[in-house]
């Protein structure tokens, strides 16, 4: 193939990956803002002489991030974004982007905080990113929460046709609330209970996250174990670094998913496989701080091969300059896959999200009806 008809098949498979319906399990809020807006806040928050502008311009734009640079990076995030319309506005934006290349189930995760200097509590923190969701027109958001099951209008809802123009989009979106590594027993345990609080609003989850190198397992136990025994579905950043107690300490827990999972060694790894706890995989992320050594080197190919439980994610698609249908189309052009392998992909992440059976059902029926559309007899031919 000469490089012309290259380059036009490599955007026509991008193009592909975009109208592919998706379901987006590990975005974390602040890692998920557009650059401009980063910009245009700290470019504000400059004016106001909170911060030097030119300083931190470049940081904000540069492409290549070690775990070091993110937490810092993270901290200036948080600067400029911890404020209740400021959060409102990203979280309407992060849903807006997400939707925009048809991810069509989204769980946000993103760490409840406390700031007295802005009269914020943990709960108006989460109030006002649920503001955020209800504020999108662009599609209609569906947040979902326990009551679901007994909705009718939801579960009867006909799903987006996707080969009906008419009919405005939708996605469905659910709250994960994180505890940040950095926290102490007493706060982690403060924001299960808020996960429970919230539950009837669109919180369905709970996630461990943080620098890997800070914190110790034994000081979120008590709060995951209670999210445990309230039954409150958890995700925990697993093997981010090879700290091999916590490793261990995070398959014994087995909770219902976890992230990442790139240190792990062959006793870890064959009992994560035994265990088949699904993975949310991450892989510009892992290679951008270093998780992996190379895309062409993630352990990707390794799960799925085995045919382990696995969803691709973005992690931080702000951060990373990345996006879902990007993430897809990496999977596509690294490792081979087909695009019946990528809608199979996409379709099997339904399983493993957080929502009940009557939004999983309306999932397959979305998949359903894309597959008539982007599984056309001449999509499966070799491109020439
Ligand atoms: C790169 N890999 C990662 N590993 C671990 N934790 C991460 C992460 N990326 C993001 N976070 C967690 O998410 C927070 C930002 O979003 P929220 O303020 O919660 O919305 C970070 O401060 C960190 O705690
Ligand atoms: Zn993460």
């Amino acid at each position: 193939m000469d490089t012309e008809r290259k380059v036009a098949a490599e955007e026509k498979m991008r193009e592909w990956c975009v109208a592919l319906p998706k379901v987006e399990l590990h975005a974390h809020l602040n890692g998920s803002v557009r650059n401009s807006t980063l910009l245009e806040l700290a470019k504000q928050l400059g004016d106001k002489g909170v911060i030097v502008f030119e300083d931190v311009k470049d940081v904000i734009m540069k492409n290549s991030r070690s775990h070091l640079e993110c937490f810092k990076l993270f901290d200036l995030f948080h600067i400029l974004t911890t404020d209740h319309d400021t959060v409102t506005r990203i979280a309407k934006e992060v849903v807006e982007d997400f939707a925009a290349e048809n991810v069509v189930y989204l769980e946000i995760r993103t760490t409840p905080k406390n700031n007295a200097a802005k009269g914020m509590t943990k709960m108006s923190y989460i109030n006002a990113v649920i503001k955020g969701l209800k504020a999108v027109e662009a599609v209609d958001v569906i947040l979902f929460d326990s009551n679901l099951r007994t909705n009718e209008t939801l579960s009867c809802t006909p799903m987006i046709e996707l080969d009906d123009d008419t009919k405005k989009k939708k996605i469905y979106v659910g709250l994960l609330l994180s505890i940040d590594r950095r926290e102490t027993t007493s706060a982690a345990l403060d924001t299960v209970n808020l996960a429970m609080e919230m539950k009837d609003q669109g919180v369905i989850g709970i996630d461990l996250s943080g620098n890997p190198v800070v914190g110790e397992w034994e000081t979120y136990l008590p709060a995951l174990q209670h999210a445990k025994e309230l039954g409150i579905p958890i995700t925990i950043h697993c093997g981010e670094v090879p700290n091999r107690k916590e490793i261990q300490a995070v398959l014994d827990f087995c909770p219902q998913r976890v992230g990442h999972v790139c240190c792990l060694n062959d006793e870890e790894w064959k009992q994560l496989k035994s265990i088949t706890i699904p993975v949310e995989i991450c892989l510009t992320s892992n290679v951008m701080t270093g998780g992996a050594p190379s895309l062409e080197m993630h352990h990707f190919a390794d799960l799925f091969n085995a045919k382990h439980p696995l969803s691709l994610c973005t992690d931080d698609s702000g951060l990373f300059s990345t996006s879902l249908s990007n993430e897809y189309y990496l999977v596509a052009a690294t490792f081979g896959l087909s695009k019946s392998e990528l809608f199979q992909l996409a379709q099997d992440a339904v399983q493993f999200v957080f929502a009940d059976g009557e939004v999983k059902k309306s999932l397959r029926r979305i998949f359903k009806v894309a597959e008539k559309r982007l599984m056309l007899p001449a999509e499966f031919a070799a491109p020439n």
